[in-house]
């Protein structure tokens, strides 16, 4: 059919709920880099959380507080939080799965921790040696530490609409436990699809079954691209009202414990989307192109965001 056959039909894209504007958390230094095999200098990390605050990024995941055993690439927690030129403005998260990890990063006055739980029991093993249960029953002082000290606190939610050890994940369970972020006082939660295997309508569904405890402000989708669906994913969830999205510049990225799984949706990539889409984001899409680039290069591959490498290719013509 004609494309104009579709206008006259009133065939087109819907829009009912399309956010005026998306928050994007880059995940890059944290999620993007804590499976990177080869060492990276702090001095480069901190380097990236410059360059992406100064390509206009307003929230930024630094590093985590686990275990340098289990993610020795985190080790660096302190040296990158203390070498940070902050920007006002900017909100700085790290991830603490337990009291141990908050401890540490109360010293490095991060401006929002994460604690991160999953819809699957098997996976919630594997990540943090765990049941889901036992996870809450840590989370609960840590989040209650964290506020009491002024500190906003994140949910993340993994595997929730597949994992790696259990396959498709039911959205009941992530009802419940969006149930229980919400009952040990989380502020707000990531609806992460931890190894890229969701489509838009089970995303949908995922967010569905978030939306009984949380309100859409306080929802954020979390979409690793490992079958190409994360962009697709993102704009399921726009169209759900969804407006804080996490992404990692160059496509970076990967969970030590979802095997095969790729990196995150690249920054790059949703900028592109938003941009076309009309909704503001704040971000300089050029400079973020560079810092892909650039993050890129130190890691001696190329980018995995094609926004990225395609307006790198225009710039030389
Ligand atoms: C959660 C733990 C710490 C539990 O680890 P554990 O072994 O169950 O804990 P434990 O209390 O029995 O302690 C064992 C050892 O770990 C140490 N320890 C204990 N806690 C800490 C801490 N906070 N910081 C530093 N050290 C710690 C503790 O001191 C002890 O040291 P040892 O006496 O053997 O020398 C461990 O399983 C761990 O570190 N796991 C790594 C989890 C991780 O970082 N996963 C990747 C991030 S999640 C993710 O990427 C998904 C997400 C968020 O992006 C969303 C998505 O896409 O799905």
């Amino acid at each position: 059919m004609h494309a104009e056959k579709f206008f006259e039909k009133g065939i087109t894209l819907n829009t009912t709920h399309l956010p005026p504007r998306v928050r994007l958390i880059d995940v890059g230094p944290r999620d993007g880099l804590q499976n990177e095999k080869q060492p990276v200098p702090a001095a480069v990390k901190i380097e990236l959380v410059h360059r992406l605050q100064a390509a206009g990024l307003r929230e930024i995941e630094v590093t985590s507080y686990v275990s340098p055993k289990w993610v020795p690439q985190m080790a660096d927690n302190h040296e990158v939080m203390a070498g940070i030129t902050r920007q006002s403005g900017v909100r700085y998260s790290v991830l603490t799965p337990n009291l141990k990890g908050f401890e540490a990063a109360l010293a490095d006055r991060p401006d929002e921790i994460v604690v991160f739980g999953a819809a699957s029991e098997a996976f919630s093993q594997k990540n943090i040696n765990c049941s889901i249960a036992e996870s809450i029953e840590r989370f609960a002082p840590v989040v209650e530490a964290a506020r009491k000290a002024g500190i906003a606190v994140r949910g993340a939610m993994s595997c929730t609409v597949g994992c790696p050890y259990e396959g498709d994940i039911a959205p009941e369970r992530v009802g419940m436990l969006a149930q229980l972020m919400k009952d040990i006082g989380v502020q707000r939660v990531d609806v992460a699809d931890t190894i890229g295997v969701g489509t838009p309508l089970k995303v949908q569904r995922a967010i569905e079954a978030t939306l009984a405890h949380y309100d859409i402000d306080h929802i954020s989708g979390h979409f690793h691209d490992t079958y190409g669906q994360a962009l697709a994913n993102t704009l399921a969830a726009l169209q759900m009202g969804v407006w804080n999205f996490q992404s990692s510049v160059a496509g970076l990225g990967g969970c030590p414990y979802a095997k095969g799984a790729t990196g995150n949706v690249a920054t790059e990539d949703v900028v592109y989307l938003l941009h076309g889409l009309g909704i503001d984001t704040g971000i300089d899409l050029e400079a973020l192109v560079d810092t892909g680039a650039w993050i890129s290069a130190q890691l001696g591959r190329p980018s995995a965001s094609r926004v990225g490498r395609a307006l790198l290719a225009k710039r030389v013509h």
